[in-house]
């Protein structure tokens, strides 16, 4: 049996970008002379904790055949889905035969490009004993309000409220049994979420703020801002 739990990525890319009003999907925009999505492969595979990368992709992409990191041996490129769990769910079944089911997943948004080696290595060591795997995550220094529709209804006690980051480190076979019991749910908007559903209660890792997901327009130039504070 074997007894050393083996690293994999999965990197979800096959969203559109719809709230980045781009001419392209955001994980193909330029940043610091790459596009998003070959920082945020390049990230993972330059530290060396993976066995390999696997990168969901939408098949009606044409963006992604024309990039060099495409043919990269470490990296297998699996059909997205309609939502992002369908796109991770579909990258764990492409390490079918290649990760054994307690061998650690750790799931990355293409559009977090500013993922460091620190953090990563963090997450890892912080969580390759624990029995689920958790996220890093991010505590808030603002005071946080409960609304309804424009009205305050209270004031949240913020030590209970983190911002959940990705990479989301979990075991491959309970990770894809978690996405395939909660398949179609809506409320699933990251690999935590379908473990929670199921009664498991998934670590937190703080994480360092500059790991940010490229969402709106003007996340583009923080991104830009945060590699240039980095190297
Ligand atoms: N069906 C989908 C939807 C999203 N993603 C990926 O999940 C990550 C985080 O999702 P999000 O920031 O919501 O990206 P988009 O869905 O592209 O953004 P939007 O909601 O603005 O369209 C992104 O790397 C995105 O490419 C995916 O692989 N498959
Ligand atoms: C998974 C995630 O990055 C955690 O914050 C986030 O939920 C993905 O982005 P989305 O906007 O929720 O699709």
């Amino acid at each position: 049996m074997n007894h050393t739990k083996k690293c994999w990525a999965v990197v979800p890319a096959a969203g559109v970008g719809k709230r980045m009003q781009a001419d392209r999907p955001k994980q193909y925009l330029p940043l610091a002379g790459k596009t998003v999505i070959e920082h945020t492969l390049a990230r993972l595979l330059q530290s060396g904790a993976f066995q390999a990368v696997a990168v969901a992709i939408s098949i009606e992409d044409p963006y992604w055949p024309e990039l060099d990191i495409s043919q990269h041996p470490n990296v297998i490129t699996a059909p997205g889905g309609k939502e992002r769990a369908d796109s991770v769910l579909s990258a764990l079944k492409a390490l079918e035969g290649k990760a054994d089911e307690n061998d650690w997943v750790l799931v990355h948004d293409a559009a977090r490009p500013c993922l460091t080696t620190e953090d990563i290595h963090l997450q890892i060591d912080s969580l390759k004993n624990d029995t689920v795997g958790g996220i890093l995550a991010l505590s808030s220094h603002d005071t946080l309000k409960h609304v309804d529709g424009n009205c305050i209804t209270t004031t949240v006690d913020r030590k209970h409220i983190w911002r959940a980051l990705t990479p989301q480190m979990f075991k491959y076979g309970m990770l894809r049994d978690a996405l395939q019991q909660t398949e179609g749910n809506p409320a699933i908007t990251d690999e935590a979420s379908a473990l929670e559903l199921l009664g498991f209660q998934p670590k937190i890792v703080e994480g360092r703020p500059d790991n940010i997901k490229i969402t709106r327009p003007e996340d583009l130039a923080l991104a830009q801002f945060y590699m240039e504070q980095q190297t």
